[in-house]
């Protein structure tokens, strides 16, 4: 049973509902092929059809965890910390990033932007969905913007994105797993075409590693 206390904790981001953490290299967008320790913080609400990780989703499926403990072995592991999910920023990544910063810890998140922008970054993948769209602050703030790619709209919605992200912000579109056979040549000729955009595979898929 989770106790008030606990759920109180949850609320400061003093514990996070910690789905898994892992050691492996960052597959995708600017960062892929660098070794990377993952955090992946359960409770997502936007419910995008073709999410690989819906397993995330119900945060009351993953343990509250004290962020002490899960700073303590992302340290062993690695000074690159990608935060991910679910949705990080369901939740106050304030504490969290705190502790990772006060270890030398370069902190990434990966997020749809959908809540607001809490904590300390040295790295923001914005991945907007649109189901629910990034909330208007976070735009000036993303590193990167990676937009998945499912069907032709969503060209359309990558370049009315791209319109709100800072200038310096690198842009990025991501075939949809499932239909990557299917997506990937107009993926292709569109950045060939629009070479302000790069293309980002899930690497670490084709890799076979976590
Ligand atoms: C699982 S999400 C978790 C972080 C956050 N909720 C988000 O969507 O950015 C991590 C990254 O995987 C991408 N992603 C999720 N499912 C995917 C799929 N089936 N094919 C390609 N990319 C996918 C998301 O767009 C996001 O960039
Ligand atoms: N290797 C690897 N790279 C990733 N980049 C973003 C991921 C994510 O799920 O957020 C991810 C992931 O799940 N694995
Ligand atoms: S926002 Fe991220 S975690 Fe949530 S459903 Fe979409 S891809 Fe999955
Ligand atoms: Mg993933």
């Amino acid at each position: 049973m989770i106790t008030d206390e606990v759920m109180s904790l949850v609320d400061q981001g003093e514990m996070l509902p910690l789905m898994e953490e892992f050691y492996t290299i960052q597959g995708e967008g600017y960062h892929k092929g660098t070794a990377a320790y993952f955090i992946r913080v359960g409770g997502c609400d936007v419910g995008c059809h073709w999410c690989d990780v819906k397993e995330s989703w119900d945060a009351a499926t993953h343990p509250p965890t004290a962020i002490g403990s899960i700073v303590m072995n992302a340290a062993k592991y690695s000074d690159t910390i990608v935060v991910t999910g679910g949705e990080p920023l369901t939740w106050n990544m304030e504490p969290l990033t705190t502790a990772l910063k006060a270890q030398n810890l370069q902190t990434h998140i990966e997020t749809s932007g959908a809540y607001p922008l809490t904590g300390i970054w040295d790295w923001i993948c914005l991945s907007p969905k649109k189901n629910k769209l990034p909330l208007a602050d976070i735009y000036g703030q993303a590193d990167e913007l990676k937009v998945i790619i499912y069907n032709k709209h969503d060209f359309v919605f990558a370049e009315e994105q791209a319109a709100k992200v800072g200038q310096d912000c690198i842009l990025y579109l991501q075939p949809e797993w499932s239909v990557r056979e299917k997506v990937t040549p107009g993926i292709v000729d569109y950045v060939m075409k629009n070479p302000k955009w790069k293309v980002s595979l899930q690497t670490h898929k084709y890799l076979n590693i976590p």
